[in-house]
């Protein structure tokens, strides 16, 4: 076991010390490309300051004779794109190959040196237990030192193995370098050995039926039309996944939705996680940048609700009603979750700050 005074300590002579607290940038959309692949490269340049994260995925996806095109890919990218990580914009993360293929060790000690001083996180896929982590953690010390860097490169775990939701916890506190966790449901459900084809998203046998209705004798009518809904997969490990990284302070994230079709099942999926506690999403194609970013952004309606809670709260304490509705201490602090979220992101989204600076709010609070 660690002292808890090592955990602050560089796990390498020269490293940069560890973050004490993982800063909260808005990340409401992590999108993929694979940097060896010249039409998604060309893209990634206009892309800078349109979306929160652009991550360049080493992992599933780029094909075994790619690999190492993507790897190169990137390190151009990180080099040559203005604004791209190191404090802009936009943040520039990697998905890492997984910690047992022939690939992950170059991609570290390759990745490091040539752009370790513009990368903000380093995702890693299949993350078992906090092994993993301190693997990890130690050798991006090393890496770190030797290329001189003057501050820590960051780690998000993909939950995507039934060992690492069993271990979650532990995984979120192994290191201070923790930044947050990904839902992975296509690995996971292969994994667990759910009966499922997709990646992400829910499926319509998962769920439940309406009662059937009675008879005038009380007997239940069975033939009768009975409503069914369906119910989100997710809903356990994403709320597993929420609890262990708030505890952490660090951040949720939902992970893949592969129907890039189906932009409204895509958005009712990011939604749930929002509302959860997630604080944002991975988006596959152009497409789905739009809607993280909505839907991963308080609406207006929200943040005009919250600010009147705020207002009539006064000095936090006590009840009032507010249209027929009671709000008190903890009402507040969720409204205080909403307007930080709000002005974190109108200080990076133009848009959105006009729209909420617009907001009029009005007193309509009676003292309880
Ligand atoms: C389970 C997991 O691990 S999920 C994470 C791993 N998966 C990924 O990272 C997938 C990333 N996304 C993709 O590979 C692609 O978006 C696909 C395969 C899903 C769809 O690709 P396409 O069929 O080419 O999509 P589409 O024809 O709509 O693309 C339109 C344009 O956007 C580009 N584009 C597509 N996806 C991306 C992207 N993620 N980033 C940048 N540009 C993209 C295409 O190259 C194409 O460019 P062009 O107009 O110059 O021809
Ligand atoms: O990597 C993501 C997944 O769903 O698997
Ligand atoms: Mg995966």
């Amino acid at each position: 076991m660690r002292s808890a005074k090592d955990f602050f300590a560089p796990l390498a002579v020269g490293a940069p010390a560890p973050v004490r607290e993982i800063p909260a940038r808005p990340s409401r959309a992590i999108h993929f490309f694979d940097p060896g692949n010249p039409k998604m490269a060309a893209k990634v340049p206009d892309m800078v300051g349109t979306v929160d994260v652009l991550l360049g995925n080493l992992e599933d996806a780029v094909k075994a004779d790619k690999k190492v095109d993507a790897r190169e890919g990137l390190v151009r990218i990180g080099q040559e794109t203005e604004g791209l990580g190191a404090g802009g914009p936009t943040q520039l993360w990697t998905r890492i190959n997984a910690l047992d293929s022939p690939w992950v060790l170059d991609d570290l000690t390759t990745l490091v040196p040539a752009i370790g001083h513009k990368l903000d996180v380093v995702m890693v896929p299949k993350v078992q237990g906090a092994e993993d982590i301190h693997y990890v953690d130690r050798i991006l010390a090393q890496l770190e030192a030797k290329a001189g860097l003057e501050r820590p490169i960051l780690v998000h775990a993909i939950l995507e193995t039934a060992r690492g939701v069993a271990n979650v916890e532990e995984i979120c506190g192994a290191s201070p370098r923790m930044q947050g966790l990904s839902l992975g449901p296509a690995d996971l459900a292969a994994d667990r050995r759910m009966k499922t084809t997709r990646v992400g998203g829910g499926h319509p046998g998962y769920l439940v039926r309406q009662d059937p209705p009675r008879g005038e004798d009380g007997t239940s009518q069975l033939d009768a039309q009975r409503t069914t809904y369906q119910q989100d997969l997710w809903h356990y490990t994403i709320a597993r996944m929420v609890d262990a990284c708030a505890m952490h302070g660090i951040y949720p994230y939902y992970g893949p939705f592969g129907d890039i079709a189906d932009v409204v099942a895509c958005e009712d999926q990011f939604r749930n996680a929002f509302l959860l506690g997630c604080v944002g999403t991975w988006s596959l194609h152009p497409k789905q940048i739009a809607i993280a970013n909505r839907v991963f952004s308080p609406s207006v309606e929200d943040i005009r609700h919250a600010r009147r809670v705020v207002a009539a709260m006064g000095d936090g304490t006590g009840a009032v009603m507010l249209d027929g509705k009671m709000e008190d201490d903890a009402s507040l602090k969720q409204c205080l979750v909403m307007v930080e979220l709000a002005e974190q992101l109108a200080a990076i989204d133009p848009e959105l700050k006009q729209q909420y600076d617009a907001i009029e709010t009005d007193d309509a609070t009676t003292e309880a």
